[in-house]
């Protein structure tokens, strides 16, 4: 019997993950793996105060992870997919991609006030310049401020400080399994486009295990990885790292994509969006990067440069 070591992140949030991705490889293989936790800490998870972009990005947390795998101290490792690079490194690959969580932004406010609602001038905390930049292009009179920590951090940053609400993946408060009456409202594609890979989970092993990818590969899922396929392809042709407004979501209708796809100014006072349908996901997110390229979009890239946030 094979033992498989997976390795994760200690955060709460990580820990539940790589749980639900053992639970769901137990019900396929019943006795014939045993599994084990083997928590790291990555630099990410240890500079929490400083804004991610300024010191050096996504990769923070998963390049502590990537050495163990190739170290072979563990054999795979649960991201969520909004927090992996575009690029896989040599050797390393998405070996599944589970099924997708609820992929909306969960807008959460002091007395359950509702965004159209806020009064004028009422602070939003967020650090992602998505949610801020899609939240003043339809409310321009609120105030954005910057929030760090994790999720609980955030919640009782929301209750203690002067925030008057808050904005959370809702996928991350799904799969801690909260009380889900804290959420407010969540936010549709239509009114705030999620990130990229927005409630999907990334599951990375080495290229050459080929017995822990047909057993990874019994717990993918085909819509999953069709439609985040389409969002990752258009994220990474407009080269926009997280100081960059950008958002993407695809869904299914029958055999079609469709990809949701937007680019903003921090200010939200330019937004350029575009809905592309096609049936090759990749094709789709080219689409929508070509689209909103020559309308623009590498101006607004360019720009943000300067700015910083995560998505
Ligand atoms: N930005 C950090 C991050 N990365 C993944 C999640 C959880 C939700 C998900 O799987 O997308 C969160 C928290 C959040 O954005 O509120």
């Amino acid at each position: 019997m094979r033992k498989i070591i997976v390795g994760s992140r200690k955060s709460n949030l990580a820990l539940t993950q790589s749980k639900w991705v053992i639970d769901q490889l137990k019900k396929h293989v019943g006795d014939r793996y045993e599994f084990e936790i083997k928590k790291i800490v990555t630099k990410g998870d240890q500079i929490l105060d400083v804004t991610l972009s300024k010191v050096g990005g996504k990769g923070l947390f998963v390049k502590e992870i990537e050495k163990a795998m190739y170290d072979k101290e563990i054999d795979f490792a649960v991201h969520s997919m909004k927090d992996m690079p575009a690029v896989m490194p040599d050797g390393l690959m998405i070996g599944s991609i589970p099924i997708r969580e609820d992929h909306r932004d969960a807008f959460i406010s002091n007395q359950h006030v509702k965004l159209v609602d806020l009064p004028s001038g009422a602070i939003v905390g967020t650090s992602s310049l998505r949610r801020g930049s899609q939240i003043l292009a339809q409310r321009p009179d609120l105030q954005i401020q910057w929030i760090r920590g994790n999720i609980e951090t955030r919640l009782r940053k929301l209750r203690e400080e002067n925030f008057d609400a808050i904005i959370l993946a809702a996928a991350g408060m799904k799969r801690m399994d909260w009380d889900e009456s804290i959420v407010t409202e969540y936010l549709e594609p239509e009114i705030c486009v999620p990130a990229v890979g927005q409630g999907a989970l990334a599951i990375e092993c080495r290229e050459e295990d080929t017995e822990l990818i047909e057993l990874l590969q019994l717990i993918n899922d085909a819509y999953t990885e069709r439609t985040v396929t389409a969002e990752r392809t258009f994220l990474h042709l407009l080269n926009g790292g997280c100081q960059v407004p950008i958002g993407g979501y695809a869904y299914l209708d029958g055999e079609t994509v469709v990809l949701t796809a937007l680019v903003a100014s921090g200010d939200g006072k330019t937004v350029l969006k575009e809905v592309v349908k096609g049936t090759d996901p990749v094709s789709v997110g080219k689409e929508a990067a070509d689209r909103l390229i020559s309308l623009g979009a590498m101006k607004l890239v360019n720009e943000a440069k300067e700015a910083n946030g995560e998505q």
